[in-house]
């Protein structure tokens, strides 16, 4: 009885310290830094453990007190990743919407997207997750409009005001439309990848943020999460992945659609030439 009166307070700072830690681990682990870091840490802590057990004095003096140094260069050189993890660290607004109203969403967005597909009119969404894309909403026209089928086809019909660009769904609802998002930078060399393509495939390296688009010249469904482009798909993969990823009880998060894309042979490295063409 007296160990839990004298080490309550600790009890309770461990616990404060392991939901942080965790958390900031949740958050930063589906960033591309993720793994450079942990990879940094490791060199880190082996060099340090040999300074220590063989008595390297230089190399020991040299890390302790280049260790704020260290602090700043990760921080510097993981600022995006660090905007990103932190980014999902202040928003849950992750599928705030009831799981009806996300069934009947992916019922009709899916239904959508398979008749721009057979009418070839061309199409960019964006569906938001954790992080807020306000910042590219901003870049179109904003519409605050319930999803329909018959409103997304007007919008991407070809020459209206409105088609170029693309769509920001939130919480199931048409946020905005005619936004620009970021272009992938590491296909720039690639002539042969479309911009289309190369925005969605930006926009989800940026943000965790899932991009769909119809391709005009062949129709094909593709999606890009955490900057990887899924191409081809069929309409029973495509209704697979959306709920795979609106219906996370099912399929925990994002590895698990990931894991679900891998098993089929659809993946394709962005930097592969024939990402975009669409032409199989
Ligand atoms: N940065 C951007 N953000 C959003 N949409 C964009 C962006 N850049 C281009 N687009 C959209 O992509 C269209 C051009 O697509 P382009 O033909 O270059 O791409 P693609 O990937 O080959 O697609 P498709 O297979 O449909 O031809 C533009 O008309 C515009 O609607």
């Amino acid at each position: 009885m007296d160990f839990i009166l004298n080490h309550w307070k600790d009890g309770i700072e461990i616990l404060i310290l392991w939901v942080g830690i965790y958390q900031i681990y949740r958050a930063f682990r589906a960033t591309r830094g993720a793994r450079i870091l942990v990879g940094i840490i490791m060199i880190l802590a082996v060099v340090t453990s040999l300074a220590f057990i063989l008595e390297l004095r230089v190399i020991g003096w040299i890390l302790i007190h280049s260790t704020l140094w260290i602090a700043f260069a990760l921080v510097i050189i993981f600022q995006p990743e660090l905007r990103t993890a932190l980014a999902k660290l202040g928003s849950s607004r992750l599928f705030s919407f009831s799981k009806t109203q996300r069934l009947e969403f992916t019922g009709v967005f899916a239904s959508a997207v398979i008749q721009l597909s057979k009418k070839r009119i061309g199409a960019l969404f964006a569906l938001e997750r954790e992080i807020s894309l306000k910042e590219h909403q901003d870049t179109g026209v904003i519409l605050d409009a319930e999803f329909s089928p018959e409103l997304a086809l007007t919008v991407f019909f070809p020459k209206t005001a409105l088609h170029d660009g693309g769509m920001i769904l939130s919480q199931g609802r048409m946020a905005a439309a005619g936004c620009v998002f970021p272009v992938s930078q590491k296909e720039m060399n690639d002539r042969t990848l479309g911009l289309r393509h190369r925005a969605a495939v930006g926009l989800t390296e940026e943000t965790d943020a899932v991009a769909v688009v119809v391709s005009e010249e062949t129709g094909a469904i593709s999606v890009a999460i955490n900057g990887d482009l899924e191409r081809n798909l069929s309409e029973e993969e495509f209704r697979e992945m959306l709920e795979a990823i609106f219906l996370p009880e099912e399929s925990q998060d994002d590895e698990d659609v990931q894991e679900t894309l891998d098993s089929e042979d659809h993946s394709i490295d962005p930097s592969d030439s024939d990402l975009v063409s669409d032409k199989s």
